[in-house]
C-alpha cells in the first residue's frame, strides 16, 4: 500500500490532492491543514469525486507516509516582490510542521517558498537524510523556459532551469544545441523572473502548473523511476563544487528521493549564475 501526504491543502495543496486522487497515485491520502474547516471541505470535495482512494486527516499518520508534499504557508501576493521575501513569514510554519513530521522517513517534497531554503531547513530540523529532501520548482521553471524559448523562436532542447527557484534561477542554454548570445540570455532570464507574477495578479496564485508538475514528481518517486533526469532542489555535498545548501540541479529521483545528482559541464555564464545563486541561498539560510 502506498500513502501520500499533503501538508497545507490550500490553492496548490488542494489541487495536488485532487490530482493525486484522480490519477490514482497512492492508495491512501493524508491531508493536513491548520484551518480545519478547509481541510474538512477538501476531504469532502475530493470524496465526492468517488475515486478509489482512502482519505485520512490524522496527523499521527504523517510520519509513515511514503511521500509528503509540503505546501503549507503563505504564498506571494502582488506586493511581495520575490519568493525570498516570504522567508520570515513562513519560518514559523516550517518550525510548526517539523514537530508534526517528527520521525518521518519517507521522501519530502518541499514546495513552500522560499523553497530551496525550506528544503534545506527541513533536512536539518527533521534529521532527515539529505537525499530524502527534494525541493520542487525546477520542473515548473523549466516548462516556463521552454515556452519562452518557443516564443523567442529559439529552437532546440531540452530546456532546463537550475539554481534558485526565484530571482537567481539559471537557464541552461548550453545544452540547447544552438548558440544564444549573452544579451539574449539576460533578456530571457528577465522574462522568466516575472513569469508567475502575471498569474498571481490575475487569479491570486499559481495552481494548475505547479500541481501538474508536483504530481509528476511524486509519481516519479513512488514508481521509483530513475531513468529521467529532472531539475529539482537537491542538498549538495560537493557536487558542482557546492555544499551546505539545497539548490536546483539535474537529478535522478526514485523511491529514496534524490538517487544521483547529474554533473553537467555548464558554460562560463551558467557557472557564474549558479555560484551567484548558491551564494544567495546560503545567505538566506544564515538569516533563517
Ligand atoms: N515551489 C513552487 O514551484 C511553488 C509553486 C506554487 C506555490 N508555491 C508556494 O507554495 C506555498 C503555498 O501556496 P498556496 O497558493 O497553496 O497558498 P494557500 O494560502 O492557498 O495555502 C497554504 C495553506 O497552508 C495552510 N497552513 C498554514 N500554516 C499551516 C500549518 N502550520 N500547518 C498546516 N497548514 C498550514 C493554510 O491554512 C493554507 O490552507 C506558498 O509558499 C507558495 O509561494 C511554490
Ligand atoms: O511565483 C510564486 O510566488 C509562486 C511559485 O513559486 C511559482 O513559481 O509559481
Amino acid at each position: 500500500m502506498s500513502s501520500l501526504a499533503v501538508i497545507g491543502t490550500g490553492r496548490v495543496g488542494g489541487e495536488v490532492a485532487f490530482l493525486a486522487a484522480a490519477l490514482g497515485l497512492a492508495d491512501e491520502l493524508i491531508l493536513c491543514d491548520a484551518v480545519k474547516p478547509l481541510e474538512r471541505a477538501q476531504v469532502l470535495d475530493i470524496s465526492h469525486a468517488a475515486y478509489d482512494v482512502t482519505i485520512e486527516t490524522d496527523p499521527a499518520l504523517l510520519r509513515d507516509a511514503d511521500v509528503c508534499i509540503f505546501t503549507a504557508g503563505r504564498p506571494r501576493t502582488p506586493d511581495v516582490k520575490t519568493r525570498a521575501d516570504l522567508l520570515t513569514v513562513n519560518l514559523p510554519v516550517i518550525d510548526d510542521c517539523c514537530r508534526a513530521l517528527r520521525g518521518f522517513g519517507g521522501v519530502l517534497i518541499t514546495v513552500t517558498n522560499p523553497m530551496d531554503v525550506n528544503n534545506f531547513l527541513f533536512s536539518r530540523c527533521l534529521d532527515l537524510e539529505p537525499s530524502r529532501c527534494v525541493g520542487f520548482g525546477g520542473q515548473l521553471d523549466s516548462a516556463r523556459f521552454a515556452l519562452r524559448l518557443a516564443k523567442e523562436g529559439i529552437a532546440g532542447g531540452p530546456a532546463f532551469i537550475l539554481g534558485e527557484h526565484g530571482e537567481h534561477q539559471v537557464p541552461v542554454f548550453s545544452r540547447l544545441g544552438t548558440g544564444v548570445p549573452v544579451e539574449k540570455r539576460e533578456a530571457v532570464l528577465t522574462a522568466l523572473r516575472g513569469a508567475s507574477m502575471e498569474v498571481i495578479k490575475g487569479k491570486g496564485g499559481t495552481a494548475f502548473g505547479p500541481a501538474a508538475h508536483i504530481t509528476r514528481l511524486a509519481e516519479t518517486v513512488l514508481s521509483d523511476r530513475r531513468d529521467e533526469v529532472v531539475p529539482c532542489s537537491c542538498i549538495v555535498d560537493g557536487e558542482y563544487g557546492l555544499s551546505g545548501l539545497s539548490i536546483g540541479l539535474p537529478a535522478r529521483v526514485g523511491r529514496d528521493g534524490v538517487e544521483e545528482i547529474v554533473e553537467w559541464d555548464l558554460d562560463e555564464w551558467e557557472t557564474a549564475k549558479l555560484n551567484e545563486a548558491a551564494g544567495f541561498i546560503k545567505k538566506l539560510c544564515r538569516d533563517a
